[in-house]
């Protein structure tokens, strides 16, 4: 070695054991910066809330049990269905004759809930009670009998330890708008993405769907139109996470699926003999109405030309005959509650997106129709389905409840004509229709809308930004880490191959 060699490595402060303690203890330093960004920031185990809806329709009642994380309940998408139960029997309206019923029949489901929540929770967790179209044909009919029928239902539901908040007969707009904040809740689509990537890049705006519901008794369609909307009565304000929106909604009493129905055959003049034909049913098919009962509905003025307590009714199995009765129903009718349904009642041009849930998807399901079928084939799998006889279709599908099955052609038919003819959905945009029952886990309809509107889980404005999600945290952590790391052994490199150069006099 020369003198000038040896001079080199007494003066390189980069001396091979030192440059190694320093790697080792930066690699230590690192390892316990990883370890305790995962261990310190680690989530803590979240308090979960619960909420109760009972959806006290005109043909069932349903009630559905929600949980999310009370720390993130102002966030989209936190709230999720844990339960959906199905009461037993038909709708309260039913036991408007015999209201105390109508709150026993709940007590199954209320039992489910109990089981459900934990116990210490019962009593902070809010239940509500929203009936819709059946009570409000029975208001029209009775306003004190109605009003008996909730009392009743309220007395019973006070039995159980949640925190109730009453029962009440809600709206056609309430319903429609409520219907339109949980799909679009459900979608993400109030929100802008709040991940901190999406935040830097400046965020995307979503489009909200329209709604479509078709209950029992009554029909509700919601959506932002492009212009302007009017009446007052149509028009829906909301701001929701810093956005406003102006939403066009509307209810119509009497067309939900087994109202219209009996208006369709309450069209039908009986023969002395009280037997009525009609193309909405199979061939073959055949049903005995009771008058007073089928009459009993405030949707149908007038009473039938028969002095018989039962109408015959008997399937023509037609499905284009079919839809000509049902067009009679959307144009002025002197015997039907509202004189002008759908002619006269204002509507925005239809645009956008819109999720179709209840009765649409129920009856689109069955015919395997709701995969954006264009129209053409919507009508011909119809027109097939009615066309075959009763006794085939029963065969063929012995599992489905004959009321259900015996009604599908009727159904189908008026579908089609409501939302091409009522609704002005066109061969070109009905494919915009997405038919579904739930929605990530969660069934389709108002009652999740409603508690999150009544609970104030939707905020007016945007909440402030959050500080780094746990996940968002150690990716920075590791990856800050590892940037260290390379640098590190950059320089051990660098610095081995001065050393190198040095020692070869370079
Ligand atoms: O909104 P309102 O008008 O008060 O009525 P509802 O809430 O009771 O109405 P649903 O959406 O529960 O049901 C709508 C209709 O669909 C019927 N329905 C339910 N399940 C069905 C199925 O699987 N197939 C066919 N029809 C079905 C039910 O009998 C009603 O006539
Ligand atoms: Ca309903």
């Amino acid at each position: 070695m020369t003198e000038a060699q040896e001079g080199v490595k007494q003066k390189n402060p980069w001396h091979r054991p030192v440059i190694l303690l320093i790697a080792f203890l930066m690699v230590i330093g690192i390892v316990a910066l990883v370890a305790i960004a995962v261990v310190q920031n680690k989530q803590l185990p979240q308090k979960l809330k619960y909420g109760i809806v009972l959806d006290a329709g005109s043909s069932h009642t349903a009630l559905y049990i929600y949980q999310w994380p009370a720390e993130k309940q102002n966030d989209t998408g936190k709230v999720q269905q844990l339960e959906a139960c199905k009461v037993e029997g038909p709708g309260i309206s039913s036991y408007s004759k015999e209201v105390t019923k109508a709150g026993l029949a709940l007590n199954q489901c209320l039992d489910k809930a109990k089981e459900i929540i934990p116990e210490h929770q019962h009593t902070e967790t809010p239940l509500y009670l929203g009936a819709t179209a059946g009570m409000r044909l029975l208001r029209l009919q009775d306003e004190q009998q109605s009003q008996r029928l909730l009392n009743s239902v309220e007395k019973f539901i006070r039995l159980y330890p949640f925190n109730f908040q009453g029962a009440r007969i809600i709206r056609g707009q309430e319903e429609g708008g409520y219907g339109w904040i949980t799909i679009n809740y459900l979608l993400g689509n109030f929100l802008k993405d709040s991940g901190w990537i999406t935040q830097l890049s400046g965020g995307k705006d979503t489009e909200t769907f329209g709604a479509l519901d078709l209950g029992g008794a009554s029909t509700q369609i919601t959506f932002v139109p492009e212009g302007d909307v009017e009446p007052e009565e149509s028009t829906l304000y909301f701001r929701l996470y810093g956005t406003s929106y102006t939403v066009y909604t509307h209810s119509f009493l009497c067309y939900g699926k087994d109202q219209a129905l009996k208006l369709l055959l309450a069209q039908r003049k009986e023969s002395v003999s009280g037997t009525i034909t009609s193309p909405c049913f199979n061939k073959e098919y055949t049903r005995n109405l009771n008058v007073t009962a089928f009459y009993n509905t405030p949707c149908i003025l007038g009473l039938p030309n028969t002095t018989q307590d039962i109408i015959k009714v008997i399937g023509e199995g037609n499905a284009e005959e079919c839809r000509k009765h049902v067009r009679a129903l959307f144009s002025s009718t002197d015997y039907t509650l509202t004189s002008c349904p759908f002619n006269c009642v204002y509507q925005p041009q239809v645009q956008g997106e819109f999720v179709a849930f209840s009765a649409f998807y129920f009856v689109m399901n069955f015919l395997n129709l709701t995969g954006k079928e264009p129209l053409k084939q919507m009508k011909d799998t119809i027109d097939n389905f009615c066309a075959r006889s009763w006794n085939e279709v029963k065969d063929n599908f012995p599992k489905t409840r004959v009321k259900y099955l015996s009604e599908y052609c009727f159904s189908a038919n008026y579908i089609l004509i409501l939302l091409t003819e009522g609704y002005n959905f066109t061969s070109d945009n009905l494919n915009k229709i997405q038919f579904m029952r739930k929605i990530k886990g969660n069934d389709a309809g108002w009652t999740l809308g409603y508690m999150l509107n009544l609970t104030n889980m939707i905020p007016a404005e945007l909440p402030s930004p959050r500080s780094l999600t746990h996940t968002s945290y150690v990716t920075l952590m590791v990856i800050f880490s590892l940037f260290l790391l390379i640098l590190l052994l950059l320089t051990l490199l660098n610095s081995r191959g001065l050393l190198c150069r040095a020692q070869k006099g370079i």
